[in-house]
């Protein structure tokens, strides 16, 4: 069946179990506010405006009962209940995954097969990552981001196995693979529910793709302002409404027509982003470079670590700001200072000097300690480009760049087969260490405008 065939199949089941774009009860889900469109640079399958919505809108109702929960599936089945009463150790998310793939086993006989078929086939979550994708990440603290999200998938999936098997799931459901495919499409597409931590999926409402949060939660003036739940790393301007016993989807901005309808999932940065969504932005106002401190550092304050990176502007946080003038002042007079460093004040000309020349010098090795230049990343994701697009001759570029050689080789060597997939994780990962180098490499232009500013 062609892939618009099923997208027409999907809409009519969602119309006629009451999801709705429209206020006035309506058979077809959607048309009123949106409709599904392709946005191949932000998202791929999305929702597009289908007239001018106006900021604070609602724009789609998914009624309770067309939410795939934990619940709804686990009292459904027997089977799966009764076998559950004996795996007490399962988080709700495990159970989640199991629930969706003893789902999947079921093929046509399950209520939720329309749904299912219209899911993503695979997906670019770090978990999903192979050896050669990890290494390059480049940089250390994503490396391990990367090998932690992997080990962690592949113990819950070992935890898995027990009740998986006493459902007696097909062979190709109880694979590593299977489990990744299951894990990554609750971390991508969840939405939260009060009652549930492992959250809900809810048809049509997870065609939203993502936009970063623009505005501070303080600030918000329309009706979508008590939904937004700072707490919460799900959709935030979306939410369960009791009182209509249905998940509501409010426009956070003013759409022209065509426009894409975008959702904030919540304040991520790039690696967070491909952790938990397997994607990233190319312009994240919320991406962060954490970078090495000396151990002291970490002591001399009270600021939690997570508060001490350098902005996407390669501006240093305030905290870490703070941490470094404070750390840069002599160990006689820190007492004495500490509330004008806390305060995010300047200390003195002289220390904001060694500050800056340690944070610059500190990006610049980490820069130099990487095997390849943010040139030649540049380059490197343009040759990745047309590599996608099968340009046979793309293997010169090698000459072109010495560097690339070695990476190039290793990704040909390893990716015979299954190439679209590798390639598209590759460029993921040569994306966000460019990415990441630019933040280090801003930093240092901050850095020198103030030493410039300061001659000392
Ligand atoms: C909730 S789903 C959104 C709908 C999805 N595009 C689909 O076809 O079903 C979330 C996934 O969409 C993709 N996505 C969402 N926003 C994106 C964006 N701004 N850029 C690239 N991919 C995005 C990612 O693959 C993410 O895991």
């Amino acid at each position: 069946m062609m892939k618009d065939e099923n997208e027409e199949i999907f809409l009519q089941w969602a119309g006629a179990i009451g999801i709705s774009d429209s206020p006035i009860s309506n058979s077809s889900c959607l048309g009123h506010s949106l409709s599904v469109a392709n946005f191949p640079e932000a998202g791929g399958r999305g929702l597009a405006a289908t007239r001018v919505l106006r900021k604070g809108e609602l724009i789609l109702r998914v009624p309770k009962a067309a939410l795939m929960t934990s619940d709804c599936l686990i009292s459904k089945d027997y089977n799966f209940s009764a076998a559950l009463r004996r795996c007490t150790f399962l988080s709700s998310t495990q159970i989640l995954s199991i629930a969706l793939l003893n789902e999947v086993n079921k093929g046509k006989s399950s209520w939720w097969y329309t749904y299912l078929k219209q899911l993503p086939q695979s997906y670019d979550l770090l978990a999903s990552f192979g050896q050669f994708e990890i290494e390059a990440l480049q940089i250390d603290d994503a490396i391990w981001t990367a090998e932690k999200a992997v080990q962690k998938s592949k113990m819950e999936w070992k935890e898995a196995n027990l009740l998986m098997s006493e459902l007696k799931l097909k062979p190709q459901l109880i694979t590593f693979k299977a489990w990744l495919w299951a894990s990554a499409t609750i971390s991508s597409r969840t939405m939260h529910v009060p009652w549930d931590t492992a959250g809900c999926l809810c048809p049509v409402g997870d065609f939203f793709n993502y936009a970063p949060p623009d505005e501070d939660p303080c600030h918000l003036e329309n009706s979508a302002e008590e939904l937004f739940d700072t707490n919460t790393d799900r959709l935030t301007d979306a939410g369960y409404d009791e009182a209509v016993a249905s998940y509501c989807f409010y426009a956070k901005r003013n759409y022209r027509k065509g426009d894409q309808v975008l959702l904030s999932y919540g304040t991520y940065t790039n690696l967070e982003l491909l952790e938990h969504y397997g994607f990233l932005l190319q312009e994240n106002p919320n991406d962060k470079a954490f970078i090495p401190l000396e151990p002291e550092m970490h002591s001399l304050c009270s600021w939690p670590k997570e508060s001490l990176y350098i902005s996407q502007n390669g501006k240093p946080s305030f905290a870490l700001l703070s941490t470094l003038r404070l750390w840069a002042t002599p160990v006689s007079k820190r007492k004495s200072v500490s509330h004008i460093a806390c305060t995010g004040h300047q200390i003195s000309t002289e220390n904001e000097v060694v500050v800056m020349k340690w944070l610059a010098k500190k990006c610049h090795v980490l820069l130099s300690n990487c095997s390849t230049s943010i040139e030649e990343d540049e380059l490197l994701l343009r040759i990745i480009d047309r590599i996608q697009d099968y340009d046979p001759l793309t293997t010169e570029y090698g000459v072109l760049a010495p560097a690339l050689n070695g990476e190039l080789c290793a990704f040909f060597e390893r990716n015979s087969v299954k190439r679209r997939q590798s390639i598209y994780r590759w460029k993921l990962a040569v994306q966000w260490r460019y990415g990441h180098k630019r933040i280090l490499f801003d930093c240092i232009s901050h850095c020198n405008k103030i030493l410039s500013d300061n001659p000392s």
